[in-house]
């Protein structure tokens, strides 16, 4: 009997990888990861190098990922059918052997591979190596701390309503917004309507190779790659510098 293990690889630089997930990935001899159709995929890249020479590689094609309103029930059911497919897929493998599944970041936070594990309940053993997140990467490319004493972050979709962004902005102390993309503009007037657009930095490909970090004022928002964050530091309470 194998297992699927999910190895979070972290939020893009291979250097930023758990000791755990690099020896899981070195000896895996099947390994899947998602991936745009056409594109090499943001977890492959990570893990250039690593695969073992006898690895057979699984890469997992998104049917849609922006041709279909998200919220219309073709692209609904594109997805359910492709994660029920690789559900299934995985299990048949996993049935003689360890699987190993490929997710930038952290599998729980806002992973792809949390579909998979729903369906995969009951069916295989199923494991999951913790990552650091794509936003810790970020903040730590800004190089300024996210939050100090009682501030409470707030961690936003650049998918959500722009009504909801800004009453959630008008609340936040720190602020990370994921998922920015072709949401900029909506996330940018959401910031300003907030109040909070002086202060927020986009950082986007935290931690790989073509990083860029910028202040959000500054750049054109109908440019921005699917691996991108906006972020609004904390300034909350903390002891006064005495020198
Ligand atoms: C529709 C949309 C809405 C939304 O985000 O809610 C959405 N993806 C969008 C855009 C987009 N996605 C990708 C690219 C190309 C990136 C590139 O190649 O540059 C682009 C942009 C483009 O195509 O231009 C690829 C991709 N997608 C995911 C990963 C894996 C990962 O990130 O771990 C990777 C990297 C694969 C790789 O490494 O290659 C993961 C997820 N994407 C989901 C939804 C969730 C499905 C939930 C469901 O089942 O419904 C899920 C599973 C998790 C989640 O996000 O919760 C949103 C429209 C936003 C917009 O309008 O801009
Ligand atoms: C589906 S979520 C996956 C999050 C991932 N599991 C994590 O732990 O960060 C994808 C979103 O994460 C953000 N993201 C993840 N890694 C990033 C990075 N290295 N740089 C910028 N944004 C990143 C982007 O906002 C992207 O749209």
């Amino acid at each position: 009997m194998g297992r699927v293990i999910c190895a979070g690889l972290g939020p893009g630089d291979p250097e930023l990888m758990s000791l755990k997930a690099a020896r899981t990935i070195g000896a895996a001899r099947h390994v899947a990861y998602f991936r745009k159709e056409g594109r090499p995929g943001q977890a492959r890249q990570i893990v250039e190098g690593m695969l073992h020479p006898a690895a057979i590689e699984y890469p997992m094609e998104y049917p849609v990922t922006t041709e279909l309103p998200f919220d219309s029930p073709d692209y609904t059911d594109a997805l359910a059918r492709f994660y029920d497919d690789w559900a299934s897929r995985l299990a048949a493998l996993a049935a003689s052997e360890d699987v190993v599944v490929l997710c930038e970041g952290d599998p729980f936070f806002y992973g792809s591979f949390m579909h998979l594990h729903s369906r995969l309940q009951g069916r295989v053993a199923v494991e999951v190596i913790p990552g650091i997140t794509g936003m810790t990467g970020c903040w730590t490319a800004t190089g300024t701390p996210i939050t100090w004493g009682d501030d409470v972050l707030t961690v936003l979709m650049g998918t959500l309503p722009e009504d909801d962004l800004v009453r959630h902005m008008q609340q936040a102390d720190a602020l990370v917004v994921m998922k920015t993309g072709r949401n900029l503009p909506r996330v940018r007037r959401a910031l300003e309507r907030a109040g909070r657009l002086d202060q927020a930095w986009l950082v986007e490909r935290g931690t790989m190779p073509n990083q860029r970090v910028a202040r959000l004022a500054e750049v054109d928002p109908t440019d921005c790659p699917y691996f991108a964050i906006v972020l609004v530091h904390g300034h909350g309470r903390r002891p006064e510098i005495h020198e």
